[in-house]
């Protein structure tokens, strides 16, 4: 989840709370802080959440003209404001009217401005909002004004509550079991074998490929995992959980790279691989549904425990709608085992 602060800032104290803002945000996601003149339109797709924000000037958003004003005021020796740029040629306005969002982007607005009742001192933000609106963007929540005193600086504690803001800010996060309960379901033509990466596995898979081979069906290898056998590393990275969608990749790679040696030996067969968040009985049932044959290892990963339990292979016998073949290890007597 990426999130983009855009503001555009004479002074310096709408700067201060894109800061905070951000900051707060990171609580959840990761956020860059950007000005408006700084800004590479590259940028904007790449973020699920834009906050714009924009100084009043003479009640809403900056004009040339309010702009000239301040520059004159920053200028002027007395006032111990200084222009956080020496040249500002266009403002929050003027940019929208130009910039392009993915459709799917959601948006927050801020401003700054003095204290007081809207209706006198006006608002930037309640300005950005209707200018979004136009172009029917709705906000996530709503505009949130940060104020300042007389001289133009943040009033003592609107820092803090534009972090707390931030942090509020909350985007609804993609539900991570959408697709992964799922799985693509095997052709009609297909032989499905599941694969946990153990030695019956690699039997299970001989067995498939020569089937495979035989019948000129293309064969569907399948990996299922959870939070406990997920691959080292996989489910987080930069201190951020990865989508369920990339550990899947990750999965199907180490199942390629598993498999490589026996799947060699019969280079014919049309072979596809799946790694798929889920109940390994479950996942395999699922997408052997309409295949011609689920093939499995007498035991997997879990062994005897996994056997009392009601293992894998017990199961799919039990539930599947495609034939079942349980591949037994070669040489072993399964009557005596675990006894
Ligand atoms: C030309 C000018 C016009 C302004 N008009 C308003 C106004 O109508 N309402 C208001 O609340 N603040 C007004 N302000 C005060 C600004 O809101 C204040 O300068 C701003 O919040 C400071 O933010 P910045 O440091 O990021 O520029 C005005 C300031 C300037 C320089």
């Amino acid at each position: 989840m990426a999130a983009l602060v855009i503001y555009e800032s004479l002074f310096g104290a709408t700067h201060e709370v894109a800061e905070e803002i951000a900051a707060g945000l990171r609580q959840n996601m990761r956020a860059t802080v950007i000005s408006l003149h700084d800004l590479d339109p590259d940028q904007l797709p790449q973020s699920e959440l834009i906050v714009l924000g924009a100084p009043t000037h003479t009640h809403g958003l900056s004009t040339p003209a309010s702009r000239e004003n301040a520059a004159l005021l920053g200028l002027d020796g007395y006032s111990g404001l200084q222009l956080e740029h020496d040249h500002a040629p266009i403002g929050m306005a003027e940019w929208l009217e130009g910039a392009e969002f993915p459709a799917d982007t959601a948006f927050a607005v801020f401003d700054t401005r003095i204290r007081g009742p809207r209706l006198l001192v006006g608002s930037a933000a309640h300005h950005l909002e209707s200018v979004l609106r136009e172009s029917g963007i709705e906000l996530l929540t709503p505009p949130q004004s940060f104020y300042v005193m007389d001289n133009h600086r943040l009033e003592p504690g609107e820092r803090e509550r534009a972090r707390s803001w931030g942090t509020g800010i909350e985007l609804e996060q993609p539900n991570p079991f959408d697709g992964v309960l799922d799985p693509a379901p095997a052709t009609p033509a297909s032989i499905v074998v599941g694969h946990d990466g153990s030695a019956q596995a690699d039997d299970a898979l001989v067995t498939a490929l020569e089937l495979a081979t035989a019948l000129s069906a293309p064969l569907v290898i399948v990996r299922a995992w959870s939070i406990d056998t997920a691959p080292r590393g996989a489910l987080f990275h930069d201190g951020f959980a990865s989508p369920f969608s990339e550990v899947d990749a990750r999965v199907r790679d180490l199942l390629i790279e598993e498999t490589q040696s026996i799947r060699e030996r019969h280079p014919g067969v049309a072979v596809e691989y799946q790694g798929v968040l889920g109940q390994p009985a479950e996942v395999l049932i699922e997408v052997s549904r309409n295949a011609r044959m689920l093939v499995v290892g007498s035991r997997g990963r879990g062994g005897f425990a996994s056997l009392m339990l009601g293992s894998v292979s017990e199961q799919c016998v039990r539930h599947a709608t495609c034939p079942v073949l349980v591949v037994r290890p070669p040489g072993r007597d399964l009557d005596h085992e675990g006894s």
